[in-house]
């Protein structure tokens, strides 16, 4: 028998004292140093892991959106059709991560579910800077943060920001005039689907070698949307599967609360208009 292969041998830096290695890197001793459970039920590693890593994902998804929201703005498409095709396969991540998921059974959950009080997914902050970053505003969202005065400012900030559609309907109207109401909305409140608006990029669409950058934005959206629409599906699903139609510890009728979540519509001309080609 051959001894076992020392990777040395080959050059691998084998000690780092004083050296910066993986762990120190990657801060592993912090990140990995945040599993706690509440109780000592098998599924609740599973339950925090998978939050856990969604959130890491979402940071990710937010410094992209933030960055094409950026780019768009200053006129520089390219960039920002990268990254907003990043930002729909990060949502691809997210979907996958139902399949581990699922593998929770009712059994398993509610033998720690009573540990979890009153928190929930509703409460995610960087979810809801999702939901406002595309254009899904709503002030009420704010109320489960008044106890975090920098959440609440975080979240006050990005509703007084163009959202990523703002944004595209300016580079739209750099085209085709747009009207002020639409240029000028008050930026807090979710956008409403409007006509003159649904007009313009069914131009667009019926003229792409014309407006071939604006086109290329608008599938982006639509894409991006897609794997969005998809993850709320998969949520609810999951949820079902899960418990029912139990009420939500959040304090909303659970699944019914998500059905309705499932009618949100980011950018609704660039849907609509396929009706009109
Ligand atoms: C067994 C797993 C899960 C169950 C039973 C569950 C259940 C629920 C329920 C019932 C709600 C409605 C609010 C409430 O009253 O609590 C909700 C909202 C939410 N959950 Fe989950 N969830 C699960 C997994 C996840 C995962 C893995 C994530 C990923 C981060 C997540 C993120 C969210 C978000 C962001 C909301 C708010 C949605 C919105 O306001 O549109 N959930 N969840
Ligand atoms: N709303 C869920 C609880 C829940 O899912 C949750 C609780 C704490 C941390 C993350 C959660 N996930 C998503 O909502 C329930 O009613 O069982």
């Amino acid at each position: 028998m051959t001894d076992a292969y020392d990777p040395s041998a080959e050059g691998a830096q084998m000690e780092f004292d004083g050296r910066m290695s993986y762990g120190d890197y990657l801060d592993l001793e912090h990140i990995l140093s945040a599993q706690k459970t509440w109780t000592d039920t098998h599924d609740e590693m599973l339950f925090i892991i998978q939050h856990q890593t969604s959130e890491l994902w979402m940071k990710l998804a937010i410094h992209e959106i933030a960055a094409a929201r950026r780019s768009l703005a200053a006129g520089e498409t390219r960039p920002a059709f990268k990254m907003l095709a990043r930002v729909a396969r990060i949502f691809e991540q997210l979907n996958s991560a139902w399949d581990v998921l699922r593998t929770m059974t009712p059994s398993d959950y509610t033998a720690f579910r009573d540990a979890l009080g009153q928190s929930s997914g509703f409460q995610s902050y960087q979810y809801r800077q999702i939901e406002f970053m595309l254009g899904n505003r709503n002030k009420a969202m704010l109320r489960p943060h008044e106890h975090r005065a920098g959440i609440v400012q975080m979240l006050e900030d990005e509703l007084a920001q163009p959202s990523l559609y703002d944004v595209a309907l300016r580079l739209l109207n750099g085209s085709i005039p747009l009207p002020d109401a639409v240029l000028n909305r008050d930026l807090s409140r979710p956008w409403k689907p409007d006509q003159a608006v649904a007009d313009a990029w069914t131009q667009v669409y019926r003229n792409p070698r014309k407006y071939w950058e604006l086109y290329e934005l608008a599938e982006k959206l639509v894409d991006f949307e897609d794997y969005f629409r998809r993850w709320r599906f998969n949520h609810v699903t999951t949820v079902e599967r899960v418990i029912g139609f139990k009420r939500g510890t959040g304090g909303t009728g659970g699944v019914s609360y998500l059905k309705r979540m499932l009618e949100v519509e980011l950018f609704p001309e660039l849907w609509h208009l396929r009706t009109d080609l």
